[in-house]
């Protein structure tokens, strides 16, 4: 393993959550740092690191091979990297943290801090395209409508759960189970899923309809995730788009909000035709340098 002491020492970092799906926020307006696979799962180890499900590096878009043709319409790129090391092409709830960060730093253009910021649209880069978000105590950003791909399956112990494939900008499996069920899934350890459907892996999710309604929406689920390159994590946002995607088309609605309650807390995907607007809180929790 490369030593993050050496390499990455002096650097400015800041961690974040949204809906404690959490981030090591590397600013790197030039695209100078020395980052590598090995420095990400340095920096994310929970015990010998900062502790993440992924870091987001923030870089110029104009700076960054995989973002360059984005930079007349984008400032900033988000280098999604997974815990693990790997490289993902979309993170919901990375979009939101972001975005708190361009604003809490002062690095969005014309942005005031947090509360100035307030009703603001900003668009950044990710290497699944544009996204743009309103700014405000959640954070609402317009992800598109995922696309479902037909049916497939995952594997937990020896038991198959029938799903949906969808792609979310990132690639998700969707698996309906019973309410009862979902709080004795075993996520521990990845889901068997089929190679020929998802040659780049995929994240998980296990969906369960819940009974009580939620202020707000037209439906309500509570969902778990077995994330590609991080293991169980607490939400993610892309899988909530996907989730939200499958549950309206199952009920043969093209439109309607759905609140999905993770282990983290709560988020709303709204659905309107090729519209998706997915919305949360992200939090900005510590700043400093890397030692
Ligand atoms: N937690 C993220 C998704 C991060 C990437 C994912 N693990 C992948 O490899 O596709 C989210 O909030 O969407």
């Amino acid at each position: 393993m490369d030593d993050m002491s050496t390499t990455l020492a002096g650097a400015a970092f800041a961690k974040g959550h949204g809906t404690e799906n959490d981030f090591v926020i590397l600013p790197d307006p030039d695209g100078a740092l020395p980052l590598t696979a090995e420095l990400v799962a340095a920096l994310c180890d929970r015990r010998a690191g900062l502790g993440a499900d992924g870091v987001l590096r923030v870089v110029r878009s104009a700076k960054h091979p995989d973002a360059a043709g984005h930079a007349g319409a984008a400032e900033w790129f988000m280098d999604y990297w997974n815990a693990d090391g790997s490289i993902a092409e979309m993170c919901g709830n990375g979009i939101r943290v972001f975005l708190r960060y361009l604003t809490e730093s002062g690095l969005a253009a014309g942005s005031a801090g947090i509360a100035g910021s307030a009703g603001t649209e900003i668009t950044i880069a990710t290497r699944s395209g544009l996204r743009t978000g309103r700014m405000g105590e959640t954070i609402a950003v317009q992800m598109g409508t995922p696309a479902l791909l037909g049916t497939t399956g995952a594997q937990l112990r020896g038991v198959g759960y029938p799903g949906v494939a969808a792609d979310a900008g990132n690639p998700h499996l969707v698996c309906p189970v019973p309410a009862a069920e979902l709080p004795g899934l075993d996520l521990t350890a990845p889901p068997g899923i089929d190679p020929v459907v998802f040659p780049h892996g995929a994240n998980v999710e296990f969906v369960a309809e819940l009974p009580d309604p939620a202020p707000g929406a037209d439906r309500h689920v509570a969902m778990r995730v077995y994330e590609r390159g991080a293991g169980e994590t607490r939400s993610c946002g892309s899988g909530v788009c996907a989730v939200a995607a499958v549950v309206l088309a199952e009920a043969g609605e093209t439109a309607g909000t759905v609140a999905v309650d993770v282990p983290g807390g709560r988020l709303t995907a709204t659905v309107d035709g090729d519209s998706l607007v997915l919305a949360g809180p992200a939090v900005i929790v510590a700043t400093g340098i890397l030692a």
